[in-house]
């Protein structure tokens, strides 16, 4: 394992927390990490004068003081409560507190599928009007990523493979995933963003569960057996 692994992995934490206490914070920085959204699409659609523009800029960093005077030091990494229940609430693509996530809130079934509806405003566009490539790669990495969870296999993304066949629109959206297949630590996962025209991207993903945490599995396994 090298340092930089060991060093990752200190960032999945079982903090323990009540599933009372993670609804109060859910409830106080969801309405936080919105507001930030509503505040980039301001800054990108804005036409006000420039004395405007100067003194949001003031108040803008008036909170990020605030915000900052308690803060972690680096990424939010993957917690644990007292029930289980997993946040990854710095994830890019639907961290609850990451304000560059659309958000996704991604519905899965455990048959390993999962599914979201979702709205893309003009933060993420590409081309004119449109959604950017990237950003739907982003999307179709995680919404293939959490059927993989959903199915029992999960992995990190080996390869995700993707073919634009028409433009993505900008505004309200689909995305689903499915398990294909598991061939032994690897799982095939398909799926598709789509607008109401039909299909704009398809994606096949690779979901490997990482040679650290296999063998992870098999100490935990052997140390049951024993
Ligand atoms: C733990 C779950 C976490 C879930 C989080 C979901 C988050 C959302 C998705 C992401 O954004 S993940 C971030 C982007 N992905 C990465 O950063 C992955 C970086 N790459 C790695 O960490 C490793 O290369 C990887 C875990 C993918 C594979 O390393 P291993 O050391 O476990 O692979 P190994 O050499 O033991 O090969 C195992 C099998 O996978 C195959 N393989 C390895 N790398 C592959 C690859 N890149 N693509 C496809 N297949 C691959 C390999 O041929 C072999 O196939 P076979 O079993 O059939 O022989």
């Amino acid at each position: 394992m090298t340092e930089s692994t060991s060093d990752q992995q200190l960032l999945y934490v079982n903090d323990q927390l009540s599933d009372e206490e993670i609804q109060r914070e859910a409830d106080l920085y969801g309405p936080l990490t919105d507001s930030v959204r509503g505040l980039i699409a301001a800054t990108l659609q804005t036409e006000v004068g420039e004395s405007d523009v100067r003194r949001a800029r003031a108040l803008i960093g008036e909170a990020a003081s605030l915000l900052r005077a308690k803060a972690i030091p680096g990424p939010y990494g993957v917690r644990w409560g007292a029930s289980g229940r997993k946040r990854g609430w710095g994830n890019a693509a639907d961290g609850l507190r990451n304000a560059v996530a659309p958000p996704l809130n991604i519905r899965t079934d455990p048959d390993g599928r999962a599914r979201t509806d979702f709205h893309l405003g003009p933060q993420y566009e590409g081309p004119a009007g449109l959604v950017h490539g990237g950003v739907s790669a982003l999307i179709l990495d995680q919404v293939l990523g959490d059927a993989a969870v959903a199915g029992g296999t999960p992995g990190m993304t080996g390869t995700l493979t993707l073919r634009y066949r028409r433009p993505t629109p900008l505004g309200d959206l689909y995305a689903e995933a499915r398990v294909d297949r598991v061939e032994g630590v690897k799982t095939i996962v398909v799926g598709h963003i789509s607008g109401s025209d039909g299909i704009c991207v398809e994606a096949e993903g690779v979901f490997i569960l990482p040679r650290w945490a296999r063998e992870a599995i098999a100490e935990q396994n052997a140390s049951t057996a024993g």
